[in-house]
């Protein structure tokens, strides 16, 4: 059922700070920010070669990882995300075999403009799962 690991997700207290690491220090490609009010994030995509990594810094009110910068004010390793053929095929034989769906388990569109889905972390060894439609 999985693919290819679409992308490794760090959530950051601050993005311009984040991206000036990856970018001046790390020397890599860092794509321009894009704010996601929908998903309550600001995420910037830094080019790795064999995948990417997604910097996600909080944006408005009841943000999802204003709880997880709050535990990890530094910042830390927030999800994976893995791409799928059929996503909805994909959560329906999760959810047969018990793990939970978040959200009202409707896909919604992703920083790619590609359905996602989320999978509770508690199910799947204490790590937040994104699935991507490829
Ligand atoms: C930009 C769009 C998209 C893309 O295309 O790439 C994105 O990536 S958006 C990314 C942000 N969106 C999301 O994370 C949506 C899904 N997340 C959620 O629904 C929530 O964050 C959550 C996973 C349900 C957690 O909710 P929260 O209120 O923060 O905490 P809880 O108290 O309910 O947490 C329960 C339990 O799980 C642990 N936890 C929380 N987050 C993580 C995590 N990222 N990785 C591992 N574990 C996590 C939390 O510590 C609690 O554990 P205990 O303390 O042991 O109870
Ligand atoms: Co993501």
């Amino acid at each position: 059922m999985l693919g290819r690991l679409n992308h490794v997700a760090i959530a950051v207290p601050d993005l311009a700070a984040a991206t000036a690491t990856y970018r001046d220090t790390l020397g890599a490609p860092v794509s321009a920010p894009q704010a996601l009010p929908e998903h309550g994030v600001t995420v910037v995509f830094v080019d790795v070669g064999n995948t990417k990594v997604e910097l996600l810094e909080p944006l408005g009110e009841g943000s999802p990882i204003a709880a997880f910068l709050a535990k990890n004010p530094s910042g830390g390793m927030h999800h994976v995300c893995y791409e799928v053929d059929d996503i909805l095929a994909a959560r329906d034989r999760l959810k047969a075999a018990g793990a939970r769906v978040l959200g009202d388990g409707e896909p919604k569109l992703g920083a790619h403009g590609k359905p996602v889905l989320f999978l509770h972390p508690k199910d799947f060894s204490g790590t937040l799962v994104e699935l991507e439609q490829s």
